[in-house]
């Protein structure tokens, strides 16, 4: 059967690689889908983004929604101090299965569904309380209602840190204008560039204030 671009990613990984080293883990994938296949990962310059909002949050508990390619995964569990975890959301079933594979770290859990259902049974079925830190890049048409309904769920705790990818490309502009106009969050826009390609992209990052 044809593998599929995912498949190629990992075995790619699997083959440059180094077992227990996240940043060949990275530098495999960024150099795989800059030279061979474009993939939807974060990539390397939103990627560094990433890397400083997550180190100045220092969060125990880490949502991210939309595992895919998985590479986010990786380097957000890099960077988390000891003890801390991530719970990462994917609903098509064969990346979560390579995800699996790839996601060999301790702390970094790949639950399956729909980001509504997982965000549904994260604190009775997960013994969730609230997140510390979310990281939204899944798909434009979720972001709004997932986040409302983290808030209407009591995930959000003041100073609850949700940085969202692809806010300018393809854009999430009512995700956008809700939390850049609400009285609850303190925003921030950090540009940049699509991954591995010259087109404007951005993340937003929003500060829960409780
Ligand atoms: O859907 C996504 N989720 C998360 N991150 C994404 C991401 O980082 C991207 F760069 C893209 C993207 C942007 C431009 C493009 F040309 C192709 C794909 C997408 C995306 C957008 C529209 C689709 F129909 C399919 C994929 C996503
Ligand atoms: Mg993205």
């Amino acid at each position: 059967s044809s593998r599929s671009k995912e498949q190629r990613i990992l075995d790619f990984v699997l083959k440059h690689a180094v077992p227990g080293d996240p940043t060949s883990v990275l530098n495999a994938i960024d150099k795989y889908c800059s030279q061979q296949e474009w993939a939807m990962n974060v990539g390397d310059e939103k990627g560094l983004i990433l890397d400083r909002v997550l180190q100045e949050a220092s969060p125990s508990l880490v949502l991210e929604l939309g595992t895919y390619c998985w590479y986010s995964a990786v380097r957000m569990a890099r960077l988390l101090k000891q003890g801390a975890q991530i719970l990462t959301v994917e609903f098509n079933r064969n990346n979560a299965d390579i995800a699996h594979q790839i996601l060999q770290f301790a702390g970094v859990q790949v639950l399956e569904g729909s980001s509504e259902e997982v965000i549904r049974q994260l604190q009775k079925k997960h013994a969730v309380d609230t997140v510390d830190f979310i990281f939204i890049d899944h798909w434009k048409d979720r972001y709004l209602p997932d986040t409302k309904l983290m808030e209407e769920l009591g995930l959000l705790r003041k100073g609850t840190v949700i940085l969202a990818d692809n806010v300018i490309f393809p854009g999430a502009p009512d995700y956008l204008q809700y939390v850049r106009s609400s009285p609850k969050y303190d925003c921030t826009y950090y540009p940049s560039h699509l991954e591995y390609l010259d087109a404007e992209d951005g993340l937003e990052k929003a500060v829960y204030k409780g």
